[in-house]
C-alpha cells in the first residue's frame, strides 16, 4: 500500500478487515460462537494495528481491543492525530449465522474533530465512507423508524417511539444502525446506558460528512479522544427529525 489520503485509507482498511472477518467466519464456523468472536476480534484488531503502524507510523491509535495500558497511554491525549477503531462492532451478531448487522469501524480524529472515517458492513457487501458520503434520503413527514439495540435497548425508547410517532427497529452494532439511518432503512438511531468512543467515532464521521444530525441525547456535542473513552448515549437522525426527538427525550427525562 502506498501513502494515500486519509479518507481512502480508512475505507480500504475497514474493507480489508471486513474481508478478513468474512474468511474467519467461513473457516471457524458457528458451532463455538465464543471462539469465533475471539478470533474475529483479534484478527481484525491485529490487521488494523499493523497497517496503521506501517502506513501512519506517527499517529496514535485507540482500539477497542487494545490492552488497558495501551488505552491509557498519555501520548494519545497529547497527539494531534488519533485513529479510533472498533475492529468488530456487533460482535454478538458476527457470531450468529445469517446475520449481517456487524461492522468494522475506522475513524481519524484530528485536533478535536473527526475528519475521516469508514464503516465496513462486510456481510452487506458495502463500506460507507467520508471519501464519498452517502446522499441522505429525503424525509417527508409521517411515521418513522428508530433503530435500537437488539439486546440492550434503553427503557425510555418505547415511550419515546409512542410520543414521536415512530416504530422501533431492533438491530445489532452501532455502525450498522447508523449506516441504516444514512441509507434509508430507518430514520434515526437512539442509544443510552453505555457505549464507548470506538462504537460511534467512525459511523459519526460518515454521518456528519453526509449532513445527518449527530449528538448526545441531550443535544450536546459528541467529544472524542478523551482520557475516559466512555460515551454512553447518542442520537443520530435525519436532520428534519432531530428537534422533535431531542424534545421527546427531554420530556421523558424530566
Ligand atoms: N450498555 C452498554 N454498555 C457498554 N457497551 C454497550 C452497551 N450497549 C451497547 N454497547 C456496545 O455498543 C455496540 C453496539 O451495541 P448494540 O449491538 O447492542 O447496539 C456494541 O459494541 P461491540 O459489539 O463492539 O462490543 C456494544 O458492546
Ligand atoms: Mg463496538
Amino acid at each position: 500500500m502506498t501513502i494515500r489520503d486519509d479518507h481512502a485509507l480508512a475505507a480500504d482498511l475497514a474493507t480489508e478487515a471486513g474481508e478478513l472477518l468474512l474468511r474467519i467466519r467461513e473457516r471457524v464456523g458457528f458451532d463455538d460462537p465464543k471462539a469465533l468472536r475471539a478470533e474475529g476480534d483479534r484478527g481484525a484488531h491485529v490487521l488494523l494495528m499493523e497497517s496503521l503502524a506501517r502506513l501512519r507510523p506517527s499517529d496514535s491509535v485507540l482500539s477497542e481491543e487494545a490492552t488497558r495500558d495501551e488505552r491509557l497511554d498519555p501520548r494519545r491525549l497529547g497527539a494531534e492525530r488519533v485513529w479510533i477503531v472498533d475492529p468488530l462492532d456487533g460482535t454478538r451478531e458476527f457470531s450468529e449465522e445469517g446475520r449481517s448487522d456487524w461492522a468494522v469501524h475506522v475513524a481519524l480524529w484530528e485536533k478535536g474533530e473527526l475528519t475521516a472515517g469508514a464503516v465496513a458492513l462486510p456481510a452487506q457487501g458495502r463500506t460507507l465512507t467520508t471519501a464519498e458520503p452517502p446522499k441522505l434520503p429525503a424525509y417527508d413527514k409521517g411515521r418513522f423508524r428508530i433503530a435500537v439495540s437488539r439486546t440492550r435497548p434503553a427503557e425510555f425508547l418505547q415511550p419515546l417511539a409512542h410520543l414521536v410517532g415512530a416504530d422501533l427497529v431492533p438491530m445489532g452494532s452501532a455502525g450498522a444502525k447508523i449506516a441504516a439511518v444514512l441509507t434509508g432503512e430507518v430514520e434515526a438511531y437512539v442509544h443510552a446506558g453505555g457505549q464507548y468512543e470506538w462504537d460511534s467515532a467512525a459511523p459519526v464521521a460518515v454521518a456528519q460528512a453526509a449532513g445527518a444530525h449527530a449528538s448526545r441525547i441531550d443535544g450536546a456535542e459528541l467529544v472524542y479522544n478523551q482520557a475516559d473513552p466512555s460515551l454512553p448515549d447518542i442520537l443520530i437522525s435525519l436532520p428534519e427529525l432531530a428537534t422533535s426527538l431531542l424534545a421527546g427525550i427531554r420530556d421523558l427525562h424530566r
